[in-house]
This record gives structure tokens, C-alpha cells and sequence, in this order.
């Protein structure tokens, strides 16, 4: 079976994954992971943790010669920042136990800060983490809660499209929704929807808009506040098949939404335009069915997203997750201090304004995770190749 875990706090030395169970013999395209991690750091509203991080894989294990060898590959990232922040986050014993603040160096300016954080976040893990830990620091919380280890996730996302890369399965993430402006879902093939992105410093195939949801982010900033949106994740067509009816955790849609929620801010997901099918009737949203000898079983729509019964139809996958907006802000929310119980209303230095981009590309990432551990669970094999032969014989089964 597929699995990866990551480790690594956002401040620490690095975020780091071990992937498991890729099969022997898959050529690795070091450049496919890069360019994921920096797509990833890329997008209007961001802040200034991403002018210092250059984010780059360090492959550790795995892999000989440029090929998976079948052991867990072991993928490395490391955090420039640390530098700054190893007063605060050595791992050794405490360096200054008598000190209540402590100096780091933080967007190019050495500071004092409070060596212990104990004003929790509204909307951020702090609070709920705290009292389930039972810290008096809140830093030992929002250090892994941090959105740092999509970094990870990324990089693992990246290996696995080298993966799917032999049976065609491409995906892509593109923003539809900025807090209250939407853009459309263009009726375009995969290759024209990433060629309108490219530039796009939003994910947005709709210039206009995209021209619209930066100035938002402007007024947004100014009045220190914060957005999300909404983000549709597509594949290229699948092969039938993947996933299972048969059982309520081989369900496709059910392991997919797992994976898209476990995002960091992302609140919803759905499978097509799920929400907007609700209010329809059966006849306005079932794709119908339609056999042509040279073209096999096909559907002239695909208003079910691409699954019927958790299994995939053939059809791209389509989902839309919808990300809350970001904790942090600048002219915060009512909290109340943990140590003193007072209540306080603090500013903060540092965060994104918005990152609905960058969770984009995390979504590509887990996608491309359950889509290979859905592949590996039809196909098998320890070798690409028994993998591709096992796909192979099947597509001429089902021909
Ligand atoms: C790519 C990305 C970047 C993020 N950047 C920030 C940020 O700068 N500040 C912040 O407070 N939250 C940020 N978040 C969201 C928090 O990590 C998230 O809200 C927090 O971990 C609490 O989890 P929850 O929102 O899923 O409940 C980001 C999320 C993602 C996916
Ligand atoms: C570091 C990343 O995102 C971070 C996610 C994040 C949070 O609270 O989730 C808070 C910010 O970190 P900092 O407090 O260091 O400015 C973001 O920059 C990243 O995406 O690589």
C-alpha cells in the first residue's frame, strides 16, 4: 500500500516525507518536483516568509541513478528561515532558560520577541491545540499546524506525478472563487486551461477577473483582513475503474475528500458541481450514456465529476474545494491571552493575505497521492513495469 507521513516544524531545520510502496524503476524528474515547489510558493497575496524561502527537494533515499529502487524515498526541504529562528527553535536544551524574550531575525531586522506566545488565534489551531497538549506555549502548536508542511506534501505530490506521468494522468488546479468574486469554470481541454494560467498570478483563466481579485487583495490588505475561495482541481481522463462501490473506505470520493480537507484551511470539497446539482433534478445532472464501436462507452457530459458508485467513469476528475480565509491578521480578532486570561487585541508582523493558489497546488499534491495509491491498488506490482503490464492487460480487457 502507498503511504507517506511528513515531519518538520515551520521554523525548524526543514519538512521532510517518507513515501512507501512505489514501485522499482520509476524514472524521477527532479525538475517535476521543483516546479512543483515553487508553484507552490508562488500567488497574489502572499507574504514575506515566501521572499525567504527558495524551496528545493533533497532527495535522502530511495532512489539510485535517477530510478525508485523500491525502498521508502525519503524527500527533504529545508527551511532558510531556520537561520533566523534557532534561538527559538533549537531542538538541544533550552539555550537561555531565564530569558523571557529571545532574538531572531525576522523579514531582514533583528527583534525581541516573547520567547513563550500565549495570544491564541482565532481560526488557527493554537487554542484547541494548547489545551489538548497541554502547553503553555503556544508555539508548540502553530509550529506544525503551520501550512509549512504543504511544502512537504508538495514535494511527495511532485514524485508521484513522475509516477502517473506513465499512464498519461495529468492534474491541475485553477482558483474560480476569490472571497466574494467567482471566475468561471472554463469548457476547456487540460492543455489550454494550463496555458491560460501560466501567467496568471492568481491560477485564474479569466484575466478580467483575475485583474478584479488582485485589487480586492490590495483593499483586503489595507483593511487587515483576509480571504479564501475557492479552488477546481481536473485530471485528464482516467481509466475506468479505480476506487470500489463495494465497500464504504474504497469509495473514491470518500478517500478523496479525506485527503482535500486534510488541507490546512480547506473547509469543503466537492465531487463536480455537487452543491449546484443538489437543486437540480436527475434529469438536468445525470450524465447520460452513449456507445460509438470506435469510440466504446462515452458521455457527452460530466456533471458526476468523473465518479459513479466511488469508482472513476472514464471521465476527468473534477473537484472544487473551498478554503476559509486565513487566521492571522492584521487588525486581529477578539482573544483571550492564556497566561493573564485579559483580553487583548495585538497586531502581527507576518502572513498571507491570501494563499488560495498555494493550496491549489497542495490539492494537485494530494491528488496525485490517492490517485497513485488508487492505481497501485487495482495494478500492483513491485516493478513499473509488472505495473504497466498489469494496466495494459486490463485497458485490453475492458476494451
Ligand atoms: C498554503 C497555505 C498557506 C497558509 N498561510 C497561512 C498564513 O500565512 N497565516 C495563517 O494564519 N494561516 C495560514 N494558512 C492556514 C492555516 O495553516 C490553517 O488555517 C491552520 O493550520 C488551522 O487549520 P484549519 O484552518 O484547517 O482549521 C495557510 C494555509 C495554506 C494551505
Ligand atoms: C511557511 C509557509 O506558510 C506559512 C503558513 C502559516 C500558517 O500559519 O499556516 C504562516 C506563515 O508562516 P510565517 O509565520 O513564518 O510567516 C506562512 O508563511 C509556507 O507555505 O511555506
Amino acid at each position: 500500500m502507498l503511504t507517506f507521513k511528513t515531519a518538520g516544524e515551520s521554523h525548524g531545520k526543514g519538512v521532510m516525507a517518507i513515501v512507501d510502496g512505489l514501485p522499482a524503476g520509476v524514472k524521477v524528474d527532479f525538475a517535476r518536483i521543483n516546479e512543483k515547489l515553487a508553484r507552490r510558493q508562488q500567488g497574489y497575496g502572499r507574504g514575506g516568509r515566501m521572499k525567504i524561502e527558495t524551496d528545493r527537494v533533497e532527495v535522502f533515499s530511495g532512489l539510485r541513478h535517477g530510478k525508485t529502487i523500491g525502498s521508502p524515498v525519503g524527500l527533504l526541504i529545508h527551511n532558510k528561515d531556520w537561520e533566523n529562528w534557532q534561538g527559538v527553535m533549537s531542538v538541544d536544551k533550552d539555550t537561555n532558560p531565564t530569558e523571557k524574550e529571545v532574538v531572531i531575525k525576522k523579514d531582514g531586522r533583528i527583534r525581541k520577541i516573547d520567547k513563550e506566545v500565549t495570544r491564541p488565534r482565532p481560526g488557527h489551531a493554537d487554542l484547541a491545540g494548547v489545551l489538548k497538549y497541554q502547553q503553555d506555549d503556544i508555539r508548540n502548536i502553530l509550529e506544525r499546524a503551520s501550512a509549512r508542511e504543504t511544502a512537504a506534501r508538495t514535494a511527495v505530490g511532485g514524485l508521484l506525478d513522475n509516477f502517473l506521468h506513465y499512464f498519461d494522468i495529468e492534474i491541475i488546479s485553477h482558483v474560480i472563487q476569490l472571497g466574494e468574486i467567482e471566475s468561471c469554470s472554463p469548457e476547456v481541454g487540460l492543455a489550454e486551461l494550463k496555458a491560460g494560467i501560466r501567467d496568471s498570478e492568481l491560477a485564474c483563466y479569466d484575466q478580467d477577473k483575475e485583474r478584479e481579485m488582485k485589487e480586492y487583495i490590495d483593499r483586503i490588505k489595507e483593511k487587515g483582513d483576509s480571504l479564501g475561495g475557492v479552488v477546481e482541481l481536473r485530471t485528464s481522463p482516467l481509466p475506468v475503474g479505480l476506487g470500489s462501490h463495494v465497500q464504504w473506505d474504497r469509495r473514491l470520493d470518500g478517500e478523496l475528500a479525506q485527503a482535500i480537507l486534510s488541507i490546512p484551511a480547506v473547509k469543503g470539497v466537492e465531487i463536480g458541481p455537487a452543491f449546484e446539482n443538489s437543486s437540480r433534478t436527475g434529469h438536468d445532472v445525470h450524465d447520460e450514456i452513449f456507445y460509438q464501436p470506435d469510440k466504446g462507452y462515452y458521455r457527452k457530459t460530466n456533471r458526476a465529476g468523473g465518479l459513479e458508485g466511488g469508482i472513476t467513469n472514464g471521465e476527468p476528475l473534477i473537484i472544487r474545494m473551498a478554503m476559509k480565509p486565513i487566521p492571522t491578521l492584521y487588525r486581529p480578532l477578539r482573544s483571550v491571552d492564556i497566561k493573564t486570561k485579559e483580553p487583548f487585541t495585538a497586531s502581527i508582523e507576518r502572513s498571507d493575505v491570501t494563499a488560495l493558489p498555494a493550496a491549489g497546488v497542495v490539492g494537485e499534491a494530494m491528488l496525485a497521492f490517492i490517485l497513485a495509491r488508487a492505481m497501485l491498488v487495482k495494478f500492483g506490482g513491485d516493478s513499473i513495469r509488472e505495473t504497466i503490464n498489469n494496466y495494459r492487460g486490463y485497458l485490453e480487457m475492458i476494451d
